[in-house]
């Protein structure tokens, strides 16, 4: 396993890097330049995955003339937009595809290009980007239909970002590399504001060459990023990562409850919390706004009880008990029963209020 953060990087890029940076975002402005989003090694070591890329030049040199990687970008939802934002700001060449054409609108404003398919995007990208919301829709997106692998071929690359589970991962990745094409999956830590700020945790793990070859993309994109090993890893950390999540926020949810029906100020409890062992910045961020019962939607309620169900089913596959992650499932089946699916994930807590837990006949 290999781990990369921004911050342990020097702020000054060495000129090998900086040309590395520039052969994939040739117009990233001065002021990105001065900040640490290429962190690339004190050992680049890109120079022959740089001509995987380049099918339409076969020597690295003339893709350090500006012929650069072309990106592709599927799924522009909460998460996708930023990111394909953000890689469209730092000056790379974006293609852009969503099932609902009109979120395509406001990065095609920005310079993105477009195509009517996945297949289509793959087709004319060298390495194409995936942030899909469930197994189902990685699946299509990847293998249906028009989907990226038939427009995929030997020298590009297929990034899943999505949040799926291992199997669905590796179904991708067979058929990605039946194509001759690499597969990486990369699933993301981090929330909408992290995706603005390109401050994600990437969780890889599949082809280190791609991973390598993609690292200045994600460092555009995210924070850190780690290399796990074989395909399924990077699922497996998100999952097990956003099992424990769930289960904080579905705890966070009953104190909040509890300090309010013994006569505490539960704004008082949030920054009681936030000064203790156990502060997180998910609390400090959503404990307010959940005691004024509003559920501004970064991550929905309804991918969490998805990764919730995907984690359960990896503890079965290797009977590991989970009896905490299994309850706090149940709440947030009981929200989205209620209607709150499309609600941030701490509407969880509504799950908990006497109105929920007996509802009226
Ligand atoms: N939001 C967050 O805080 C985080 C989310 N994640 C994970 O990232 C992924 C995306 O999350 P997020 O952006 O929040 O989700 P959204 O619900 O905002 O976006 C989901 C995306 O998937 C597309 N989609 C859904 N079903 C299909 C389908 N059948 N065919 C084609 N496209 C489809 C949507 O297209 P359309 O616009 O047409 O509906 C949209 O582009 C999820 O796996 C989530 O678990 C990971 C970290 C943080
Ligand atoms: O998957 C959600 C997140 O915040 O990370």
């Amino acid at each position: 396993m290999s781990c990369l953060v921004k911050s342990n990087y020097s702020h000054q890029l060495s000129s090998t890097a900086m040309a590395m940076c520039s052969s994939f975002c040739p117009q990233i402005p001065n002021q990105l330049r001065a900040r640490p989003i290429c962190p690339f090694p004190t050992k680049p070591q890109f120079t022959l995955s740089v001509k995987a890329f380049s099918s339409e030049t076969s020597n690295a040199s003339s893709k350090a003339d500006g012929l650069s990687a072309r990106i592709g970008f599927l799924g522009l939802g909460i998460m996708g937009s930023p990111m394909a934002q953000n890689l469209i700001k730092a000056g790379c060449d974006v293609t852009v595809w969503n099932r609902t054409k009109i979120k395509c609108d406001p990065l095609i404003s920005l310079g993105a290009k477009y195509k009517s398919s996945p297949q289509e995007v793959a087709a004319s990208c060298d390495v194409t980007f995936a942030m899909l919301a469930n197994p189902e829709s990685a699946l299509e997106v990847a293998i249906g239909e028009h989907g990226a692998a038939s427009g995929m071929s030997s020298g590009k690359g297929y990034v899943d970002v999505s949040t799926v589970d291992g199997a669905t991962s590796k179904l991708i990745s067979g058929r990605i590399n039946a194509t001759g094409a690499s597969f990486l999956e990369a699933p993301v830590s981090g929330s909408k504001k992290p995706a603005e700020d390109g401050q994600l945790i990437f969780l890889t793990a599949g082809d280190k060459s791609l991973y390598e070859l993609v690292a200045p993309l994600l460092d555009i994109m995210g924070k850190s990023r780690f290399f796990l090993g074989d395909v399924g890893n990077g699922a497996a950390m998100k999952l097990v990562v956003n099992m424990i999540m769930g289960s904080m926020m579905a705890s966070f949810s009953e104190g909040l409850l509890l300090s309010e029906k013994v006569g505490l100020d539960p704004s008082v409890l949030v920054e009681v919390v936030s000064q203790g062992a156990i502060s997180s910045p998910m609390y400090s961020t959503k404990g307010p706004s959940m005691i004024q019962s509003t559920y501004p939607t970064a991550f929905p309620l309804k991918h969490q009880q998805k990764d919730l169900r995907l984690a359960l089913g990896l503890a079965e596959s290797v009977s590991q008990p989970t009896p905490i992650a299994a309850a706090a499932n149940e709440l947030y089946k009981v929200a989205k029963s209620h209607g709150l699916s499309d609600q941030d994930f701490s509407a969880v807590i509504e799950a908990l209020k006497a109105k929920l837990q007996n509802p009226p006949k």
